[in-house]
């Protein structure tokens, strides 16, 4: 890791419009030119330190040093994250929240989501079957939301699905710092935190039951650590935290349709599918190609690290998309080599698509396992399942774009069902890997 001392400074009076501007490529960006991994800038007015790399990320996720609260900008709690659900949350009152949320991941209820999620895609195959043109895009939001919502026990009716999905997608495309998105964000995020504030009413008064392993039963009887029930509007918003996010994996998908598409030789050994290669596959999509850019958090106490003081309440921000691309931690960081995975160290803070450190005591994704289960067998179903056609079209993605995708969604024709789904592609895997830090 390079840090330079002093820590340098970008010279600019405020940087959130370059930001806004650059995207992805802000932070890596300034890193190369200020030949350092941290430095400081000025965001939304105030004095921020960004940094990248393994050794800031196990800083980054050390909770003695960093905290949550009022860290992330307001507009992407209005209408991304959502207003007093675990992501902000702190100490004993997130380790009771973060225990609530893992609670739902156990092995059983990941296989659920697995066969769920195969059922939908299996599902919608059929139709695609007799379509001219289907967009890959466009079809995963609704699978994940209908996947989403079955497995939480949130009850979807049929003619709510577009409506729904719609908002999701809303929510998540949301991020990225235009305004108009934001405010599209947060009018989807007052719709479904409606919908859900009833759904979790009507559990509690009795006249809704859905199964107690449900992600609707678990939180909405959940209690604090002072022993009340979460409140209905933040009990919804966590309640959407177990299924919104699963339909981001939409963007990674449609990247590993394209890696799929243009690596020939990757398309032919995910078709064998020899020693867990989709699973590698689909680690190497999380870790090459962008979706989540950064995290923030803000110093809890001053501190000293490398020379450098971190002073209380700092805005601090750490480049995800960075690291996992950093080269002291991958050789060939900017190549797409899903081998790299073979003997991986399983390092918590080198691989951070979805946050780093460890899943129980800190930050890190509630639904990781989930995602990567998801997608190796989704990865598997595409290969060895279906045959299709890639027509021509712009699968160009736009850096500067937070969240980012190929132009055209990934546009497929003459598809083709070749089998049922069966046992194989439940094979067993390796979903929980606890991370040892
Ligand atoms: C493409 C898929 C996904 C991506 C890229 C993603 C990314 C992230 C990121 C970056 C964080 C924040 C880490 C931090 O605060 O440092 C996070 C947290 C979280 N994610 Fe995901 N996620 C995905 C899928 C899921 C799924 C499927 C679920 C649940 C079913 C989920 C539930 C959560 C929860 C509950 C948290 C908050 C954890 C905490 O604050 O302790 N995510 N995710």
């Amino acid at each position: 890791m390079k840090v330079k001392s002093p820590v340098p400074r970008e010279k600019s009076l405020d940087s959130t419009l370059s930001l806004i501007k650059e995207g992805f490529n802000y932070i890596p960006s300034r890193r190369e030119q200020l030949g350092s991994d941290i430095f400081e800038t000025r965001l939304v007015g105030k004095k921020a330190v960004c940094m990248a790399g393994e050794e800031s990320a196990a800083i980054f996720y050390d909770e003695n040093k960093f905290k949550r609260k009022g860290a992330i900008p307001k507009p992407v709690m209005k209408s991304l994250l959502g207003e007093g659900g675990v992501h902000e949350q702190d100490d004993e009152a997130h380790r009771q929240r973060k225990r609530m949320h893992l609670s739902m991941m156990t092995p059983e209820r990941l296989e659920d989501m697995r066969r769920i999620a195969i059922k939908h895609l299996d599902k919608k195959v059929c139709q695609w079957e007799k379509e001219e043109r289907v967009n890959l895009f466009e079809e995963m939001v609704e699978i994940f939301t209908r996947a989403g919502c079955e497995w939480a026990g949130v009850p979807l009716k049929e003619k709510e699905v577009k409506q729904r999905s719609r908002e999701v997608l809303d929510m998540i495309d949301s991020f990225g710092g235009s305004p108009a998105r934001f405010r599209q964000g947060a009018k989807a995020r007052s719709k479904q935190e409606k919908w859900l504030t009833g759904i979790i009413k009507e559990i509690r008064a009795g006249k809704f039951v859905p199964p107690s392993y449900t992600p609707a039963c678990i939180i909405a009887h959940h209690r604090e650590p002072n022993g009340k029930r979460l409140d209905p509007q933040v009990a919804a918003v966590d309640l959407s935290n177990t299924f919104r996010p699963l339909v981001a994996t939409a963007y990674f998908m449609v990247f590993g349709a394209v890696a799929m598409h243009e690596y020939p030789q990757v398309h032919q050994k995910l078709k064998e599918d020899t020693d867990g290669y989709s699973k590698m596959f689909a680690q190497e999509v999380r870790r090459f190609y962008p979706f989540a850019p950064a995290m923030a958090a803000k110093v809890k106490q001053d501190f000293l690290w490398n020379d450098y003081k971190f002073k209380k309440n700092t805005l601090v921000i750490l480049d995800l998309f960075g690291t996992n691309r950093h080269p002291d931690s991958w050789e060939q960081p900017n190549q797409f080599i899903p081998e790299r995975f073979k003997n991986w160290k399983e390092s918590p803070f080198s691989f951070v698509p979805q946050g780093g450190g460890n899943h129980y005591m800190g930050h890190r994704c509630a639904g990781e396992w989930m995602t990567v289960m998801v997608m190796t067998a989704f990865f598997h179903y595409l290969t060895n399942y279906i045959t299709f056609d890639v027509p021509d079209q712009d699968l160009s993605y736009d850096m500067s774009r937070m969240p980012t995708l190929p132009k055209s969604g990934f546009e497929m024709t003459n598809i083709r069902k070749l089998k049922e789904p069966s046992d194989e592609l439940y094979k067993k895997m390796d979903t929980q890997t606890a991370i040892k830090v």
